[in-house]
């Protein structure tokens, strides 16, 4: 496995502290601890509720976090602006946003480095042929992800009439724009087909053995983490239960028994 992070031998590219998030009452993330190693897909599983999306909005800077620390790569993080973290290498899949959906597959990949960035390729620093070479440039960037994704046949078509399955793929793909290091992926199986899911897994699996990216996935379909995922790591109440290979997790009965509790708990509420 491709291990491209400058960190030493057992130092964690994101290393993450004593994570609290109250909302209100509610203790959202309760002390969390989570290290994620250069050249691993890490899967991030437990029952609803257990603080698996706050875990990712607080690393990523769109909440801030009551107590704790996030080092990602050797730079203390802790409640840096999204853009910020996003420019160490830092980033996350997010659903395409509505403004986007009228815009062709292609236009949505070009519109990455520049509407994340923030200070823009078009911006006006570039001008006339200059501003020409750097789209050229792009668009041939975003033509390579798109065939790497398998949406090329698909490029000129309107982002809202993807399939649940090619806006996954989109997602992925707008993420392979920028450079990162770590990529963090919130449920990359939910609605998508068996067919996609496996062609999402592939690419998953290919970007980090060839270009060495790291992976932090959430995600409750067991299949997917379990063919997918090692290290698994397992959060119950706002703080990690425990870690270790899938088939471990799969049987620890601390495992089952936190999402039996969830189940319980729903079911009498
Ligand atoms: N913005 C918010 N305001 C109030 N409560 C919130 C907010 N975000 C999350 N919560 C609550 O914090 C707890 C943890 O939610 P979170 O979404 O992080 O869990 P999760 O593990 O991702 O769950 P799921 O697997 O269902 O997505 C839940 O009780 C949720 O209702």
């Amino acid at each position: 496995m491709a291990v491209t992070g400058d960190q030493p031998d057992g130092m964690a590219l994101l290393d993450v502290t004593g994570l609290a998030k109250n909302f209100g009452g509610l203790r959202a993330l309760d002390g969390a601890d989570l290290q994620v190693r250069a050249g691993t897909i890490t899967g991030l599983i437990g029952p609803n509720g257990a603080g698996k999306t706050t875990l990712f909005n607080v690393i990523t800077g769109y909440i801030p976090a009551d107590a704790g620390r996030v080092i990602f790569d050797g730079h203390d993080i802790t409640n840096l602006l999204p853009h910020r973290i996003f420019r160490y290498g830092l980033c996350r899949t997010f659903q395409i946003p509505r403004e986007h959906q009228s815009l062709s597959v292609l236009e949505n990949l070009m519109l990455v480095p520049a509407g994340q960035v923030g200070e823009g390729l078009f911006g006006s620093l570039f001008r006339g042929r200059a501003v020409r070479h750097q789209e050229a440039r792009l668009r041939d960037h975003a033509r390579q992800v798109l065939e790497f994704v398998e949406l090329a046949h698909v490029e000129q078509e309107y982002a809202r009439n993807l399939s649940g399955g090619q806006k996954k793929l989109l997602e992925l793909a707008r993420t392979l724009m920028t450079n990162p290091k770590l990529v963090l992926l919130d449920e990359p199986g939910a609605g998508v087909n068996p067919t996609l899911m496996q062609r999402l897994s592939a690419n998953i699996r290919q970007l980090n053995e060839e270009r060495g990216i790291t992976f932090l996935v959430i995600e409750h379909d067991m299949d997917m983490i379990m063919t997918l995922c090692n290290p698994v790591v397992v959060m119950s109440e706002g703080r990690r239960l425990m870690e270790g290979p899938p088939a471990e997790v799969q049987r620890d009965p601390r495992v089952l028994e936190a999402y039996l509790g969830g189940q319980y708990a729903a079911a009498e509420g």
